[in-house]
């Protein structure tokens, strides 16, 4: 079995994938031939960098190190880590990190050398923004939106950009798919964006600001101030705003899946997306999610799924999206117009 598929490193593997990732692992599992155990270590590899950086009760002294030398750890055999706090969900994954290791080692060199790279930038990005936390007293919040546009670049970003070369090293999409930096970062953007303003409350809660204080600081002397009793307006101003920059990101969405080619490809770019347009309709302008979660209803959820399957109908449902929340824009705000001219650009690219 050491040379076929039920490996027991392997098996660990997939068992930490759907362990570790409602909504990546199903779409990660219809990848053709060796990209789905690619993808797969390459999201177990990340997933594993991240437990790291969402740790907050790993010292700074000790979490920098941690990030910025991840990379080098995926090329020692039986390297592990056993000091996640308690509470960090994904812990058993770094507690048995060797089986990601001998996998990682087994692959070929240009899906290891893209691997490598995208974590040890991404390991730099977040211990640099880790840095300023520690050093802000854990007031710290992403401050500007280039700021913001930076953190979600290293943390979703180059997924994206990852992602597009090891397509094309896999010989299943154009090798001209991984100089596609804008349009991968911008596939990152939309989810990681989209990520952030519906877990605002959760977040907030745990002491961890995502949203940039160029935006709330406008209505609120501090972020958790949208949720209080009396800032029902300002909160869904501001909450607005976060969805207009999450939405800039759409047409750049469409110009990338235009470009794939292979099948399962497509559709395991394709469903994230949609997912997200619909979460973003969902949280734009509901107090709820001031207060919660709020997730899609699993019957929409699978009506986006089947209809995903290519360009055009991944377009109209991106275009329906766009109009619901331009129908639930109100005149009374600042980013009224904004919404107005975003729906109408994505209207205009379908
Ligand atoms: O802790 C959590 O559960 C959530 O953590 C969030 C955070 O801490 O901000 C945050 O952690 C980010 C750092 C680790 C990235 C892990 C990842 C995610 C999806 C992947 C999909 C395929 C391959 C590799 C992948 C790697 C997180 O998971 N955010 C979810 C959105 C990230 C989207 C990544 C991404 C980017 C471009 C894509 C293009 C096409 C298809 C999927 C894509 C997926
Ligand atoms: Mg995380
Ligand atoms: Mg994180």
């Amino acid at each position: 079995p050491e040379s076929g598929w039920d490996r027991p490193t392997m098996k660990r593997c997939w068992h930490y994938l759907d362990a570790t990732s409602r909504s990546f692992a199903a779409v990660i599992h219809e990848l053709d031939g060796d990209l789905s155990r690619v993808v797969a270590l390459f999201y177990l590899v990340l997933r594993a960098l991240d437990t790291i950086e969402d740790d907050m009760t790993i010292p700074i002294e000790k979490k920098a190190p941690l990030l910025e030398d991840f990379y080098k750890h995926l090329e020692e055999d039986g390297w592990n880590f056993q000091e996640s706090g308690p509470n960090e969900k994904d812990r058993a994954l770094l507690q048995e990190f060797e089986v990601v290791v001998t996998e990682f080692k087994r692959l070929d060199e240009g899906y290891r050398t893209a691997i490598a790279d995208i974590t040890k930038k991404m390991g730099a990005g977040m211990s640099r923004y880790a840095k300023m936390h520690a050093a802000s007293g854990g007031k710290f919040s992403v401050d500007t939106l280039p700021s913001f546009d930076l953190y979600c670049h290293f943390v979703a970003g180059l997924v994206g950009e990852g992602l597009s070369r090891l397509f094309s090293a896999s010989g299943k999409e154009s090798k001209h798919l991984g100089d596609q930096l804008t349009l991968s970062n911008s596939m990152g953007l939309l989810l990681q964006k989209t990520n952030i303003l519906r877990d605002f409350r959760e977040d907030v809660d745990e002491g961890r600001v995502f949203w940039p204080a160029e935006i709330w600081s406008k209505y609120v002397k501090s972020p958790e101030e949208l949720h209080q009793p009396g800032n029902e307006d300002k909160a869904m101003w501001a909450l607005s705003e976060m969805a207009v920059d999450a939405l800039s990101h759409a047409t750049d969405a469409l110009d990338y899946l235009t470009l794939l080619g292979n099948q399962s490809v497509f559709n395991f770019c394709a469903i994230p997306q949609v997912m997200a347009m619909a979460t973003l309709e969902a949280c734009f302008l509901n107090p709820a999610v001031m207060h919660r979660n709020v997730k899609i209803r699993k019957g929409e959820a699978v009506g986006l799924i089947i209809g995903a399957t290519n360009p055009r109908d991944v377009a109209y449902t991106f275009r329906d999206y766009a109009r619901k929340i331009h129908a639930k824009a109100r005149s009374n705000d600042p980013s009224f117009i904004k919404i107005a001219v975003l729906a109408g650009r994505i209207e205009q690219w379908t």
